[in-house]
């Protein structure tokens, strides 16, 4: 059967609890977005095909859960990652500032030549609004990232920043082309077979440090 990509990209959602990681990569693949906050355990992923310059791309998106006690499981993940979205919430000051924790987290862990872009969602919440877009703008330049206000709520900047991020990582590794064309079956079942992983180890590291 041929095969319906050309290149798989890995990305990966960064940022604190509740800045609506979730919602965003739900409306990106889905089309879809829920009011309620469930936090994501440890890790999950999701796929979407994007055409750029001609290439089929594949890109498997992981979801991580922003709790701290998550984090030793999930930075187990940063050195597979092609490209970062660092998320904040624009109606909470403290996960912007936190943002240099999750940026220097991704020096230390993700590989030198991934690709990042800085994301502040909630941007529907005009009223709420505590961290403003020169902010934004001023942070992404002190990291030379490119930056995005989003809202997963109204659908607004979605598609742009997941394509531009895809973008980037494209055309860092395009003379690989050919390496990055895996086997998307091969590919799925080790994901499928490491999420069961990660779950069981959250499991067990809740266990340790639950206080109750
Ligand atoms: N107004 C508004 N609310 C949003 C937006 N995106 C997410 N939310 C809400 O914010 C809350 C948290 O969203 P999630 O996507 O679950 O957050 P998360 O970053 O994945 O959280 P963790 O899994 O705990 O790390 C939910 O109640 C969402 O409905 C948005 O663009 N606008």
């Amino acid at each position: 059967m041929a095969k319906e990509y050309d290149v798989l990209l890995r990305l990966m959602l960064l940022g604190d609890s509740g800045v609506g990681k979730t919602c965003l990569l739900w409306r990106f693949t889905d089309d879809d977005f829920h009011p309620s906050h469930i936090s994501t355990i440890g890790i999950d992923f999701k796929m979407k095909t994007l055409e750029i310059e001609g290439v089929r791309v594949r890109v498997q998106i992981w979801d991580t859960a922003g709790q701290e006690r998550y984090q030793t499981v999930t930075k187990q993940y940063y050195r597979r990652a092609q490209g970062i979205l660092l998320v904040y919430d624009v109606t909470n000051e403290h996960s912007f500032q936190d943002i240099v924790k999750w940026a220097s987290d991704v020096d230390e862990c993700a590989p030198e030549r991934v690709k990042w872009i800085l994301v502040g969602n909630k941007c529907d919440e005009e009223e709420r609004r505590r961290v403003t877009t020169e902010q934004g703008n001023k942070l992404a330049k002190t990291y030379g990232m490119y930056f995005f206000e989003t809202s997963a709520f109204s659908n607004y900047n979605i598609n742009e920043c997941f394509t531009r991020l895809t973008e980037l990582v494209l055309h860092a590794n395009r003379k690989e082309l050919d390496g990055l064309s895996l086997s998307i079956s091969d590919d799925l079942s080790s994901a499928g077979q490491r999420s069961v992983e990660v779950s069981q180890k959250v499991e067990e590291s809740a266990e340790r440090t639950c206080s109750c």
